[in-house]
């Protein structure tokens, strides 16, 4: 989260845990689980559309639960949290949008061009659906908070949503979307940010944000 080789500020540091493990570590880690989440991410979209026999799902459902048992046999207690290293790397297996082990989160990966435009693609199946075949309003907001946030975060700060209002155009289909978010003006501690939701054809939902440099932080 925070720029590489960038230590968190001190606020920053009283609210994420600082752990002593190697960049390396973290990286091998991240390696092994992320294909974990990936293969959960499609188990989720095959529960959804199975119209296997009923006896099977039961097996399935009796072997999925095994699976989560083995898991649990060693496992963290509550969320898990914002982390990071003496070398100012940062990990957060669970966050809702790009949770490295989340296989709620869609896999977002979210790219700061160096004129600011911050910017994410991915692609929204069955599990992100509200109307039929269109993207939940919901999901739309979780993807357009998370991009804006980064954006008005600019890698060197904290920022929490204070406001943030959309305004959905059309509906977005299921299928490839693109987020875009930018830093429109800043005053004082508060960071003004526009963003878009689109799919190939264009924007769907327009949006813009106040975040806040949390006192705390400063
Ligand atoms: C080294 C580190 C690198 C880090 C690199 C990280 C990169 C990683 C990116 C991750 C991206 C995640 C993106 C998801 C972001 C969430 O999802 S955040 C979760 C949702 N948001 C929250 O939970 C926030 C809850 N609210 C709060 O905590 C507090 O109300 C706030 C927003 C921090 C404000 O508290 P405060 O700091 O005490 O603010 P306060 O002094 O009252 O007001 C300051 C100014 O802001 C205005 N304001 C206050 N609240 C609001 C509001 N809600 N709306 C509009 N204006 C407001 C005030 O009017 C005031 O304005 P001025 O008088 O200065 O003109």
């Amino acid at each position: 989260m925070s720029a590489p080789g960038q230590a968190p500020s001190a606020g920053y540091a009283a609210v994420f845990v600082h752990e002593d493990v190697p960049t390396a570590e973290v990286d091998r880690l991240e390696a092994l689980h992320r294909p974990l989440a990936d293969s959960v991410r499609d188990l989720v979209d095959a529960t959804i559309r199975t119209t296997v026999e009923d006896e099977e799902v039961r097996a399935v459902r009796a072997e999925v639960d095994a699976l989560v048992a083995r898991l649990r046999a060693r496992q963290l207690d509550g969320p898990a949290g914002v982390r990071y290293n003496a070398e100012g790397r940062t990990w957060s297996w669970g966050n809702a949008v790009v949770g490295e082990r989340n296989a709620v989160a869609p896999p977002l990966e979210v790219v700061r061009d160096p004129d600011g435009l911050v910017h994410a693609d991915t692609v929204l199946g069955a599990a992100y659906e509200g109307p039929p075949g269109m993207v939940h309003g919901g999901v739309g907001a979780l993807l357009l908070d998370h991009v804006m946030g980064v954006a008005a975060s600019a890698h060197q700060r904290v920022t929490l949503t204070g406001t943030l209002t959309m305004r959905y155009v059309r509906s977005t289909p299921l299928g490839p979307v693109r987020v875009e978010a930018r830093i429109e003006r800043e005053e004082g501690r508060k960071v003004f940010v526009v963003a878009t939701l689109g799919d190939p054809d264009g924007v769907t939902v327009e949006a813009d944000g106040v975040f806040i440099v949390p006192r705390w932080a400063v």
